[in-house]
């Protein structure tokens, strides 16, 4: 296997020819053999996308009520081999469109006209189409290499052997560029890692691994040098040369990356600039009268031509008596930037390009091509999960901020609370103080399980990239972060909780330590989990901050500690909030767990031990302490009294020693 795998990687650098002479999509002969014997179904019969958009609309509503048009009434297609790119000024609906084809619109966007691939109307989304968004939203902790071969083994199929997954990920490390780094980790706040264009290129590269028939790209070659740009631009192009429709938005290109496009679609506005073939755009804008200037990157000047905020930028500098105007063949000089956009898209409605767009998006349409299956994973669920358990472990692992930093900080703060509680004793105040010391640590020492959303947020992000391209489902990625979060809850809620109980000395007895801590543990875990669920809902750590600390501040209200149980009033607060308050149940579970079977000093030493039982159901020790000073007064008035008190404490509580025998057996369980 090795040998196998070492000598792609050979014919990979030597970069030979396949047999039939062409160099698949810039992968190796050998490679691209693997993978279609391995997954030969895929390439069996015309899987080939043919996308095309009619009369494509977006209304997006606002909030303030009011409805925009983002896009208005496009029209075009693309073909498999071909490399489109989608250009415009900013906020021209780049996004929006590449969003509408690849069906991932906002909740509040509302799409009309015809999508349809292959002649037939999909849902693009779960990994029909891969998409590669503009943020890189990658796992800071893992290297370039992890990065890939995890999605790899997410990915491929189980039976693939390693060896041809190892192959396949090595391929795409080279077909990227990414040698130089692909044992440097990615990076987070605390880890310096890769560079901005490095992590655009591990993005594509995650995407391009299965080879994907049609590929969106958002911005691909935002923040990269030139050189990085054309590189990433001639892999879009190679992939597409391989029978794979590959749709970019591109930013600013400059003129040799512009040369590497098929297909142009330029946007104002969300209108239709142009769209045709990108080499006719020049005698395009020529013919409409806005010939490019000698010496002026033709891609510059379609955007300079079509981008309103220059009009802007040209009156406020021409109030502050910074614009000289020299004489020039710039058509634009005599004209604003909204004009000659308006000019532009009057004149390609009128434009051959149009009507032959037109005409093509009709033919296309009447071809009912394949059914494109969704590409995202061939992967066995156990495969998924178990990957994902793996690779989320290391990950939290290496990330300090995950659970490292939490266990620093559980020490000392349990650290701080034996030493305030020490030796808590069996005196009168320490019921009190038994009760606060529970309260908090089951209130506030959970509540720090808030200090990890950052890291859930990252989680959460990444978790969206994937699963919107089909890498795995839900109930995976749920059964991952649960297994591999475990050992470090454990850690952290068996070191806390020991240091807390034995310092405290809270009840004698291994049954009581375990249920401490494992009282610990399942709180810590209810919390982690309800800020997961906040971050899949609010992805922005302040507010997730402050959300997470609201509900918990409400829960732990509702606890028994601030009020006991029977005075906190009955609607909302009592039924049903405090029985879904998981403080509620912790608490009350750890007042039996440590007083259950203990005597406490009485407020004076002449008054009979309080047995934690009493404590347990009376909540309020006072009437019966008032009874017996009154039946101990009646006596002494009879002469009966008896001042002495039996060493354990029950001998002038009859009742009492009733009550306790009973619990002791189990036959009163009030
Ligand atoms: N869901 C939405 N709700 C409100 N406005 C939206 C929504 N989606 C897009 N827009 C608006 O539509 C316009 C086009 O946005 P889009 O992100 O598609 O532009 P773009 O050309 O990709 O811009 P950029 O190049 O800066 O990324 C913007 O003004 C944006 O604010």
């Amino acid at each position: 296997m090795r040998d196998s795998a070492s000598s792609v990687m050979m014919e990979i650098e030597s970069n030979k020819p396949a047999a039939n002479g062409v160099v698949v999509g810039g992968l190796s002969p050998l490679s691209e053999t693997l993978w279609r014997e391995t997954t030969s179904t895929e390439f069996v019969g015309d899987v080939s996308a043919r996308l095309t958009w009619k009369d494509l609309t977006v209304m997006v509503t606002l909030s303030n009520g009011e409805t925009q048009n983002v896009l208005e009434g496009l029209t075009g297609y693309a073909e498999p081999g071909t490399l489109t790119a989608l250009m415009g000024p900013s906020g021209s609906g780049k996004s929006t469109l590449l969003d509408a084809l690849s069906g991932r619109l906002a909740a509040n966007a509302f799409l009309s006209g015809t999508i349809l691939l292959n002649g037939r109307k999909t849902k693009l989304s779960f990994g029909t189409a891969a998409y590669v968004t503009q943020d890189d939203n990658l796992i800071g902790t893992l290297t370039v290499r992890e990065t890939i071969s995890y999605s790899a083994r997410l990915r491929l199929p189980d039976k693939m052997p390693w060896s041809e997954k190892r192959a396949l990920v090595e391929s795409t490390i080279i077909e990227m560029g990414l040698q130089d780094c692909a044992d440097t980790v990615i990076g987070n706040w605390h880890l310096r890692g890769i560079s901005g264009g490095e992590k655009r290129r591990v993005s594509i590269a995650l995407e391009i691994l299965m080879r994907p028939r049609l590929l969106f790209l958002d911005e691909p070659t935002s923040g990269l040098d030139s050189a990085s740009a054309f590189f990433v631009t001639q892999t879009l192009r190679g992939l597409s040369r391989d029978g794979r429709t590959v749709v970019a938005s591109v930013h600013q290109p400059s003129s040799e990356v512009f040369e590497l496009f098929d297909q142009l679609y330029l946007l104002s506005g969300g209108k239709t600039v142009y769209f045709g073939q990108a080499s006719e755009a020049y005698e395009f804008f020529a013919q409409a009268g806005f010939p490019c200037p000698a010496l002026r990157n033709p891609s510059d000047h379609f955007l300079r031509c079509i981008n309103s905020d220059f009009d802007k930028v040209k009156a406020t500098l021409k109030g502050s008596m910074k614009l000289r105007f020299d004489a020039s063949d710039d058509p634009l000089e005599k004209i604003t930037t909204a004009e000659a956009t308006r000019t532009l898209i009057d004149f390609y409605r009128t434009s051959h390009q149009c009507y032959a767009a037109k005409e093509k998006v009709d033919e296309i349409s009447k071809v009912k091509g394949t059914v494109l299956d969704s590409g995202g994973s061939q992967a066995s669920f156990l495969m998924q999960s178990y990957t994902l358990t793996k690779r989320s472990f290391v990950n939290m692992s290496r990330d300090f901020g995950y659970y490292w930093l939490r266990l620093l900080i559980y020490i000392v703060v349990t650290v701080c609370i034996g030493t305030i509680y020490l030796d808590i004793g069996t005196s009168y105040s320490s019921i009190l103080a038994r009760g606060s010391c529970a309260s908090f640590v089951f209130g506030f020492v959970t509540f720090m399980s808030i200090g990890g959303f950052p890291s859930f947020v990252e989680d959460m992000k990444v978790f969206q990239r994937e699963r919107l391209n089909g890498h795995y489902g839900v109930t995976a990625f749920v059964i991952g972060n649960t297994l591999s979060a475990m050992p470090f809850l454990i850690m952290i809620t068996f070191i806390s909780g020991t240091i807390c109980y034995f310092m405290v000395r809270l009840h004698p007895g291994f049954e009581h330590y375990m249920f401490f801590v494992l009282c610990l543990y399942a709180s810590v875990t209810v919390v982690e989990s309800l800020m997961m669920a906040i971050a899949s809902i609010v992805p922005n750590f302040l507010m997730g901050i402050i959300i997470g600390a609201g509900i918990q501040g409400i829960f732990m209200l509702v606890s028994g500690y601030f009020r006991l149980p029977n005075d906190i009033p009955k609607p909302v607060w009592r039924y049903p909030m405090s029985y879904i308050s998981f403080h509620f149940w912790a608490l009350q579970g750890q007042y039996q767990n440590d007083l259950e079977g203990l005597l406490f000093e009485n407020q004076s030493p002449l008054l009979p031990k309080i047995p934690g039982e009493y404590i347990l159901i009376s909540e309020d020790v006072t009437p019966w302490i008032r009874g017996l000073i009154a039946r101990r007064r009646m006596q002494q008035k009879n002469g009966t009294q008896n001042t002495t008190v039996a060493p354990d404490g029950l001998s002038h509580s009859p009742s009492l020693r009733t009550y306790v025998a009973k619990r002791a057996t189990g036959r009163d369980k009030k």
